[in-house]
């Protein structure tokens, strides 16, 4: 099944390269949300990291794209939302078997570490994989509890 619908989210520290994302995937026909914020003004991740996980949890998006300068806090407030299965990626390796091994179902990536180039290669190789389930369902399994 292709995920069509994704939701995008960052703190201050990301809105360029999120704003670069939406573009990417707007272009390349994605039904793209993106619930902002829209000025740098500093902000709080975790608030938008809850936000966008809780959109994809809901059924409003398929799959979620978060960033903040590191992707890590942002990452940690998302799996805070029951559902969400969310890692944060530099490497397209990692961005591939997180949806294949993992069932991720959400995407972190830090706009201080990776430059735009990589983070669309990221985008990419996330959206273009699927899960694999078998053995890996079971793993993603036992990781809800
Ligand atoms: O990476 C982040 C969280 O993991 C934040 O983007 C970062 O902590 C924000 O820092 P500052 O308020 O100094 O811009």
């Amino acid at each position: 099944m292709t995920q069509k619908r994704i939701v995008l989210s960052s703190d201050h520290a990301a809105i360029d390269l999120r704003q670069a994302i939406a573009k990417h995937l707007t272009q390349q026909g994605y039904d793209v949300t993106d619930i902002g914020p829209v000025t740098t003004e500093s902000t709080h991740y975790p608030l938008h990291g809850k936000a966008a996980a809780e959109h994809v949890v809901s059924g409003q998006s398929d799959l979620g794209i978060i960033l903040c300068g590191t992707g890590q806090g942002i990452m940690m407030a998302a799996n805070k939302v029951p559902g969400i299965r969310c890692g944060v990626c530099m490497d397209t390796f990692s961005a591939k078997m997180i949806r294949a091994h993992n069932n991720a179902n959400m995407l972190s990536i830090g706009a201080r570490i990776v430059g735009e180039s990589l983070a669309l290669e990221l985008v990419d190789a996330f959206l273009a994989t699927e899960f694999e389930g078998g053995r890996h369902a079971t793993r993603a399994d036992m990781i809800e509890g």
